[in-house]
């Protein structure tokens, strides 16, 4: 029971980071009329354009989310990304503050460190070798224990920013070059990753909530230089896969604890499924979840954090999704090509409304609906292949 958003009785919550998939959680809240909050680092983000409030800080500074969240005082506090001072949400969390799912769990997710040594240390889920390193010398010592190919991420990042593939020796230095220059915090540790050779890899979105924990149907994706370009549900998995990935699925999010929705990434190889790593929020790749399922994923997230019932989830129809991103940095920018893209029956658009491109920037998605994935796949590239980002005119 709740009041009316700005009523001074409504229910709040608080979205720290907001992007476009922040910016879909808020309009599924405010379908149930809860009062928003966006935060983020810049101004216009996403989230902030459908928020009832915003606030520009760096997340990263406890003492500036200390103070918005004491003014706010919101129902709920929300991580959308990683990069957030994870410490002082432990500490708010103490003081009576909610945190979702639970402020461990993105102090955990935060880095690449946390999550992978519960995972596979604490969990004994099956994960690519991997060591860790915090200066050039140690990444020296760390390529050479795991072996080439490997892969080498700074530890806090996301959306593949940072991370390379080092083939021998020689890309030691260039690797370690490109993890500092990518990371997202000031630390120059990185995580050294034995290359899985997989066979596909998908995103198994895992909701945990009054009903109890469950699984949407496994998400396919092709991600270029760590980040995702295109992804369709159902993927195609074997019976044995299907029981492993879920299997994995239920004992991190367990281990987590709290309410809301999961991307549980997994590699699927011939010797099984790997871990790879978990979001405790929505995922990119779930975008394709707003052409396929009833409830999207961010209405599944929505809906858990609030303590509402998910009686069932429905797959209502193949789909995929399609990214466009951008090529460049500009403020001064447009984007078209809508018109052609939604002369195709079944097809969605989302434009972020990011007010700045970069270059490999998600500036929008589109989204497809069909009869299979393969079909599906296809309308999404072409829908995708018709927008553009046109600059300074
Ligand atoms: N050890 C590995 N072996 C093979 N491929 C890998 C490995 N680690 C990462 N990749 C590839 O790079 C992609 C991005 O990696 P990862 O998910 O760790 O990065 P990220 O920056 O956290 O991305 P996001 O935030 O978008 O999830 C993976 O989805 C996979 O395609
Ligand atoms: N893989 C994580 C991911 O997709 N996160 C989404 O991207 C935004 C950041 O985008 P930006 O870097 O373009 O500002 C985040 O706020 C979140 O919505
Ligand atoms: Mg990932």
């Amino acid at each position: 029971m709740f009041g009316a958003p700005l009523s001074g009785k409504s229910k709040k919550i608080m979205l720290l980071g907001s992007g476009e998939l922040g910016k879909e959680v808020i309009l599924e809240a405010q379908r149930l009329g809860i009062e928003t909050i966006a935060v983020d680092r810049y101004d216009h983000a996403p989230a902030m354009q459908v928020a009832h409030r915003s606030y520009v800080i760096d997340m990263l500074d406890r003492q500036a989310l200390r103070e918005i969240i004491e003014r706010e005082r919101p129902h709920l506090i929300v991580p959308e990304i990683e990069a957030i001072a994870t410490q002082e949400l432990v500490e708010l969390e103490k003081e009576g503050y909610r945190v979702i799912p639970t402020a461990n769990a993105s102090r955990l997710t935060m880095d690449r460190e946390g999550i992978r040594r519960l995972a596979a240390e604490e969990l004994g889920l099956r994960t690519a070798k991997y060591a860790f390193a915090d200066t050039l010398d140690e990444l020296h010592a760390a390529v050479a224990e795991i072996g080439t190919p490997c892969v080498i991420k700074p530890i806090m990042s996301s959306s593949g920013k940072g991370q390379s593939v080092c083939r021998s020796e020689a890309d030691i230095e260039a690797c370690w070059n490109t993890a500092l220059e990518g990371g997202r915090a000031k630390k120059a540790r990185v995580i050294v990753e034995a290359f899985v050779t997989f066979e596909s890899e998908i995103t198994l979105l895992t909701v945990r909530s009054v009903s109890g924990t469950s699984f949407c149907a496994p998400i396919g994706h092709v991600q270029k230089e760590g980040d995702y370009i295109e992804s369709w549900q159902p993927h195609v998995m074997s019976e044995s896969h299907i029981a492993e990935a879920e299997q994995m699925a239920r004992t991190i999010t367990d281990a987590l604890g709290g309410y809301g929705i999961f991307g549980v990434e997994l590699f699927l190889t011939s010797e099984g499924v790997y871990f790879s790593e978990v979001s405790p929020r929505p995922h990119d790749t779930g975008m394709v979840t707003m052409a396929t399922q009833d409830l999207s994923e961010f209405a599944l997230h929505a809906r858990a954090i609030l303590g509402l019932p998910i009686p069932q989830i429905r797959l209502l129809t193949p789909g995929a999704s399609h990214t466009l991103k951008a090529d460049r940095g500009s403020t001064d920018f447009q984007i078209g090509g809508l018109e052609e893209a939604l002369a195709v029956p079944d097809v969605q658009v989302r434009v972020f409304g990011k007010p700045e491109t970069k270059p490999g920037r998600r500036m929008a998605v589109a989204l497809a609906a069909a009869q299979d994935t393969e079909t599906a796949r296809a309308m999404a590239a072409e829908a995708a292949g018709k927008l553009f980002i046109r600059y300074g005119e």
